[in-house]
């Protein structure tokens, strides 16, 4: 593929990605020759049964984990090239990970939650304190800044992670399974905090089992060991109910 082909509004592609664990006879395909583009301004839902790939999907986009084959490139870098240093910076800078259990600190405020990644990426404190209040005020819990995350609802706590993934200027949201412990008011809550971000300029990936989470977005790939399958777009919802049938 053409290094010039990837246009500025595009945050993530994955090119014929491919990811076998293991080797010789005990060995998985978790992926095949998976393509998938996320543009700014727009939330792609990933959808198929337990084992088909999703979770893969997710950290090879974060780049935690490096494909057995295909190109991965975030932001108009190629993950491939990158020193673990540039992958390192790529990772506090760019991607911002959600998960079902919050992975917040318990023993640091929701303020300090937000502003760690950025103070851990050498960022002044007082600068890092001001960047995260103001993640905090777009999930709407800036009046919490001080709460520790025991004293929060397990809503508000999902809030406080999108609010970390989501700090200083980071661009792409990976979220898997964000609402999977919370009840379906506060689970839609989040995704509207989400939705939000993304309408802001944000891109982002929602791994989900839940066709209503999944109508959040704006396109569904669905994954069946470990190939697309079928995608549909939330403006053609015939395609949606036939795919889904
Ligand atoms: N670290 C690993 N080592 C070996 N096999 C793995 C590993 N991680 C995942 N797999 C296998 O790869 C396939 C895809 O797993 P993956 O977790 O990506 O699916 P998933 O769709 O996220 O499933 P779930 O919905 O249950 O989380 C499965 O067959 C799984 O057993």
């Amino acid at each position: 593929m053409s290094r010039a082909a990837i246009g500025a509004s595009e945050l993530l592609r994955l090119d014929a990605v491919s990811m076998h664990y293991g080797s010789g006879e005990n060995s998985v395909t978790a992926l095949s020759g998976v393509d998938l583009s996320v543009r700014r301004g727009e939330l792609v839902a990933i959808m198929g049964a337990s084992g088909s790939g999703k979770s893969t999907l997710l950290t090879i986009a974060g780049g935690l984990v490096t494909p057995t084959s295909g190109e991965v490139i975030v932001d108009g870098e190629w993950l491939r090239d990158a020193s673990p240093k540039r992958m390192a910076a790529i990772r506090r800078r760019t991607l911002g990970f959600v998960f079902q259990d919050f992975n917040l600190v318990p023993a640091l405020t929701a303020h300090e939650n937000v502003s760690l990644p950025l103070e851990l990426d050498g960022w002044k404190t007082g600068k890092a304190r001001r960047a995260a209040l103001d993640a905090l005020r777009l999930v709407e819990l800036e009046d919490r800044a001080s709460h520790f995350p025991d004293d929060l609802s397990g809503g508000q706590q999902q809030r406080v992670a999108i609010a970390r993934a989501v700090v200083g200027g980071r661009s792409l949201i990976l979220a898997d399974e964000p609402t999977g412990a919370l009840d379906s008011q506060t689970g839609e809550l989040v995704l509207r905090m989400l939705r939000t971000r993304i309408d802001e300029g944000a891109g982002g990936i929602l791994v989900t089992h839940d066709p209503r989470h999944a109508a959040w977005a704006d396109r569904i790939v669905f994954l069946r060991d470990g190939r697309v399958v079928d995608e549909s777009r939330r403006d053609d919802p015939t395609a949606l109910l036939g795919a889904r049938a």
